[in-house]
């Protein structure tokens, strides 16, 4: 196992700090080590990408898109190991670790759609002279990612930041390590020029040395909103600094009135259950009609949970949920459970912890209708939380009544009723009779309230990885025709 894992200039070098592994959740085995980078490596990475921004931002565009289709091409041709990779640090099914590998590719064509749309240049003549506009990389940003979509999230972040010019320092979960490594060795591959992104692996106290240093000019963060908080004040009193914010979310689902009672509990589980429930965008938070219709799929839910396959990343007959990120990530979902039945809620289909060592737990499901008073927060994990209710209108209230607003749902066959849910729901994300899990990259992705911070990423990760330049031109300096009133120039 090698432990020269920082890229710094283009450079592996092991980090200076102290010991860190990594660890496959499904098995328990050590599957990477290494040392963290200390607060002089920080700096040493930032010092790189600050010396290569310059040439990079001014290197012909059609070159920048050279290095990011060679990346694609290496994510194309290594794709099976890269999902192996991925499947044995996160412990996700394959089937899904390889749409991951496909949604890294997928974003280079989309983020170079979306520099054109969104940050082009515009010119347009006026008298004497044109008026331009045109955008400029920040400079030099850190990229902070997330354990549960290891590449396809700091890569979302990634490619539209250097497609603008700016240089990278790159600090990636520390759950995650080996899918950084392997990433920063695609890029590589791909020709990536020294200094454009570095690598830095470590702990928390490698990423405040990253988040606080004077000489980062943004920082573009995916993870957890207590993380993006400290973020938050940290960059108060810094208002030249762009501070993009994807956060987590305690997402609702209202279902009302559905004939088709498979397609409702099919869209519940793929809301709530996939990935293990380790998604931002899962449904915490299910409405149930308290109908005979209503009835009839939460009858049919419970059932279907039960049967959720969850085995081993590499499983033959794949399963639908693998482990969970780590022991101590299922334990607080099993302690989260508790709390809420200590608090009286019911449980339908209990979430069980299934194997020591391991973050392998069950789906879910408890009924906390009679509850009150429950804390507002993101149980990252495949728990739903019930909520049979009578009035719709009651129902959007207490789907409101949180202060996160990531992503939000109806399943109804209603288009009323969707209207009126549309109208009144907050979230970033809003769907009908869909699952509200599987965001489009060809869409803006990004929530309101303590889910983010108004700079959705995504499609519009462009918006925030330049600034715009708003110029009036003119070939030669020309008196105009007619003076203010009161100025005369002979
Ligand atoms: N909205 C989105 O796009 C989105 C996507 C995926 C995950 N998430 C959220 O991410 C969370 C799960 O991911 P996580 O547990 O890896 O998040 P996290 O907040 O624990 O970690 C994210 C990153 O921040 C770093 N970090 C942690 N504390 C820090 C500090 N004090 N200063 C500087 N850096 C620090 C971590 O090392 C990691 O690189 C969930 O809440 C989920 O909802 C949000
Ligand atoms: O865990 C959070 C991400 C969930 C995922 N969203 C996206 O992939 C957004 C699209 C993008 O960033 O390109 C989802 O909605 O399942």
């Amino acid at each position: 196992m090698s432990t020269i894992t920082q890229l710094i200039n283009n450079q592996w070098q092991s980090g200076l700090g102290h010991d860190f592994v990594s660890v496959n959740p499904s098995t328990g085995e050590t599957i990477w080590q290494g040392k963290t980078a200390t607060k002089e490596q920080v700096n040493e990475a930032i010092t790189a990408a600050r010396k290569a921004q310059f040439t990079w931002a001014h290197t012909p565009i059609s070159d920048r898109i050279t290095v990011l289709e060679n990346f694609v091409a290496q994510l194309k041709e290594h794709s099976e190991e890269f999902a192996n990779i991925i499947a044995c640090e996160t412990g996700k099914p394959l089937w899904e670790t390889r749409t991951e590998v496909g949604a890294m590719a997928g974003k280079v064509a989309i983020s170079i759609k979306a520099h054109n749309e969104r940050t082009g240049t515009t010119e347009n003549p006026m008298p004497g002279a044109k008026a331009f506009i045109r955008h400029k990389p920040h400079g030099v940003v850190a990229i902070f990612g997330p354990y549960n979509f290891p590449g396809h999230l700091p890569n979302g972040h990634i490619v539209p930041a250097i497609l603008a010019g700016n240089t990278v320092v790159f600090k990636p979960s520390e759950l995650t390590p080996k899918v950084a490594q392997y990433t920063l060795e695609l890029w590589l591959k791909a020709g990536l020029p020294a200094g454009v992104i570095n690598l830095i692996q470590g702990e928390v106290e490698t990423g405040i040395a990253l988040a606080s240093h004077q000489d980062i000019d943004g920082l573009f963060f995916t993870g957890s909103s207590n993380t993006g908080h400290l973020l938050h004040k940290q960059f108060a009193g810094h208002p030249g600094k762009i501070l993009a914010l994807e956060m987590g979310g305690n997402n609702p689902l209202i279902i009302k009135n559905v004939a088709d009672v498979n397609a409702a509990v099919h869209d519940i589980i793929q809301s709530g259950f996939i990935t293990s429930g380790q998604r931002c965008t899962c449904a915490r938070r299910v409405f149930i009609e308290n109908t005979a219709n209503g009835d009839a799929i939460l009858e049919k839910l419970v059932s279907a949970t039960k049967n959720i396959i969850v085995d081993d990343s590499f499983a033959q007959e794949q399963p639908f949920m693998g482990s969970m990120i780590s022991e101590k990530a299922a334990l607080g979902m099993v302690s989260a459970q508790q709390q809420l039945l200590d608090m009286g809620a019911t449980s339908l289909v209990e979430l069980k912890h299934l194997k020591p060592g391991t973050g392998f737990v069950s789906p879910g499901i408890i009924d906390v209708t009679n509850v009150t008073d429950i804390p507002d927060e993101e149980h990252f994990g495949p728990l739903i939380k019930v909520y049979r209710f009578t009035e719709f209108d009651s129902a959007i209230d207490e789907a409101n009544n949180t202060s996160f607003g990531l992503s939000a749902g109806l399943l109804s066959d209603s288009s009323d009723d969707y209207q009126h849910f549309l109208k009144r729901i907050r979230a970033g994300i809003v769907n009908w009779n869909r699952p509200i899990t599987g965001a489009s990259s060809a869409a803006p992705f990004g929530g309101i309230g303590a889910s983010g911070n108004h700079r959705a990423s995504a499609y519009y990760a462009a918006d925030y990885c330049s600034y715009p330049v708003a110029s009036v031109e003119a070939d030669t300096v020309n008196l105009p025709d007619t003076l203010a009133p009161g100025l005369i120039i002979k």
